[in-house]
This record gives C-alpha cells, structure tokens and sequence, in this order.
C-alpha cells in the first residue's frame, strides 16, 4: 500500500441523465507520481466521467476527492489541483505559443515569467514557442494545451483522449513526454483513451470501462498476458488450417475472417505450428503479430458474455 493519500479518489460515482445509467457506481484512485489509464470503447463514459472529474458537470451520486480535498465540498482547493484538456485544448491561433501561455497565466495569480520558460522548455516547444499558433502541427498544440494545463503547477493532469488525431510520431513524442513529465515534476496523469495498445504503453495501471461501468482495474502489465502474441495466420485451404490451429493446446483462438485467423498463442512457438500445418499440405501465405485489441481483451476479462 501506498504511504501517501491518493491524488485522486473516485468513490461509488454514477451519472443519470434521464432515464440513462451514463456512469453507474465506478470507484478507482490514482496514486502519486502514476500515469493511470481509462480504457473504454466509445460511448463507454470516458467523457462524462471526466466531465465530473473537473467540475463541469455534477454526479447523481459518490464522491471525488482530489489531492485530499472533496470537490462537492471545496472546489476551489480541489480544483486547484487539477490541470486538464478535456476534448481539444482552446487556443488562440493568431497568437503565439508564448503569448498564448501568456493570456492564460495572467488570468492566474503567481506565475512567474521563469516557470512559463520552465514549462515551454518541459513540453519541448522552444524553438517554435514564439511563432504563431496556426502553423503549429496537431502534435505542438496539443503540447501547447498540455503546456498551459500546467500553468497552475498541479498534481494531476486529466488528458481526454490526447492521441487522437496524431501520427504514429506525434503518439510516440506524446508518449515519451508524459513520462518525462512524470518523472522530473512527479505529478500524476489521467489519460482516457479507446486504444487498448496506447494505454499498454503509457500506463502504469489502468481502470477499464464499458457501458458506464468498471470492469477491470489494475496494473496495465497484468492486462494482457505478455507471453502470448495476437498472430494474424493467412492460409490456404484457411478451413482446414483454422482446424488444425484449434487443435493446439497453447493457441487461443480469437477470430476470423474471409481471409485470416487470429489467435493468441507463444510467439516462439511460430515455427513449430508452421510445421504441423505444412505435414498437411496446408500453404501459409503469411504469418504477421499484431497488436492486441481492445475487443479481444473484453472476450478475455467476461469470457464473452460482455459485448462492446
Ligand atoms: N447530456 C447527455 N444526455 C444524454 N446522453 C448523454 C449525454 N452525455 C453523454 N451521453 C451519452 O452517454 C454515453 C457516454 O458518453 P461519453 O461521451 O461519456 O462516452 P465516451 O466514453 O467519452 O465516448 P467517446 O470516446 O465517444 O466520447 C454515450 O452514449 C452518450 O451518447
């Protein structure tokens, strides 16, 4: 167990909306220093949830405690402690990044000019800081918001689906400068995302969500089994050969199309299978691994009786 208080504690929280169960009794923390990661599909609650997270909307019922203090309660002490990007950062595009960071700190109190400085230097924004928003790429001004969400140096940063809309590079960059982030100012992140493999890669743990409910929490790496690979298999006859696959005791079978099979199984164990489907004239047109997803770990964790 952990020495210090949670910097953010989720209690029995649920949101109705009418008739509609949007987010019904979710409860989870974040601990000091965690990249924690909320995986869900979409339409799973993500939004709504932070939504509550940061005040914006109020819970039908629970709690929220955030750095020690309950935000029904004291808000402003709590939301003090908060930095966020909910949806997509509002920026001026005719300002610079600077004057940007600028406007907002003026409508904060004690921000000096060195930790502004500070920031552009953590979010890695030096060289373009003092050109215009609008010829920034998605991937620098969604690192301008993150700039300016931590104006207010806080303990927590709520990212809501920070990915979205940027490259393989710009995931990547994001990636490696939460974790530095992380690391030299040991705050703690709140990342929501839909992708199962960018949570494995950011997170230290995570809280999954599907129809407004938590089904998993836990350490990302006790997610998915690290010793099994999602192999995609192309075969011809592909029949015969999804029989043969079935047959194996350490395969794990999770779908099929019109031309492949996927299944889960040891990668080192590849060469072995190529054998046995080969001794029965079964042609392997490719084997390729690809990343897990989101909707295999669901048949996983409720043994198929949870559907998307
Ligand atoms: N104000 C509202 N009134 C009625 N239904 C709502 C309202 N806000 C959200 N919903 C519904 O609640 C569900 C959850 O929405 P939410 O935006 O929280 O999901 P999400 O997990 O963030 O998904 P996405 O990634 O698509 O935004 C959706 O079905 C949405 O249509």
């Amino acid at each position: 167990m952990s020495q210090t208080p949670p910097v953010l504690e989720v209690k029995k929280l649920s949101k109705h909306i009418g008739k509609r169960k949007i987010v019904e009794d979710i409860t989870f923390e974040v601990q000091k220093g965690e990249i924690f990661g909320f995986l869900g599909p979409n339409g799973a609650g993500k939004t709504t949830t932070i939504r509550m997270l940061v005040g914006l909307i109020r819970p039908t019922e629970g709690t929220i405690q955030i750095g020690g203090y309950p935000l029904q309660n004291q808000f402003i002490e709590a939301i003090s402690q908060v930095g966020c990007i909910v949806e997509n950062p509002e920026l001026y595009p005719y300002l610079t990044g600077r004057e940007n960071l600028e406007h907002f700190a003026r409508m904060m109190t004690g921000i000096t000019t060195e930790w502004i400085n500070e920031i552009i230097r953590l979010v890695e924004l030096e060289e373009r800081i003092d050109e215009l928003v609008k010829t920034y790429s998605l991937g620098m001004r969604q690192r301008l918001g993150i700039a300016q969400a931590l104006l207010g140096s806080p303990k927590l940063l709520i990212l809501d689906e920070p990915t979205n809309g940027l490259d393989p590079a710009g995931i990547r960059e994001l990636r490696a400068f939460i974790r530095k982030l992380v690391e030299e100012q040991g705050i703690s992140v709140f990342i929501s995302s839909h992708i199962l493999h960018e949570i494995q890669l950011m997170c230290d743990r995570v809280a999954i969500i599907n129809k407004g409910k938590i089904v998993y929490t836990g350490p990302v790496h006790e997610l998915v089994h690290e010793e099994e690979t999602r192999i995609e298999w192309k075969l011809d006859p592909l029949p015969s050969g999804v029989q043969v696959l079935q047959e194996l005791s350490f395969v794990r079978p999770v779908e099929q199309t019109d031309e492949h099979f996927y299944v889960y199984m040891p990668l080192d164990r590849i060469a072995e299978v190529n054998e046995k489907l080969t001794a029965k004239q079964i042609k392997v047109t490719g084997i390729r691994p690809v990343q897990a997803t989101l909707e295999d770990l669901f048949l996983q964790l409720t043994g198929g009786e949870t559907k998307l």
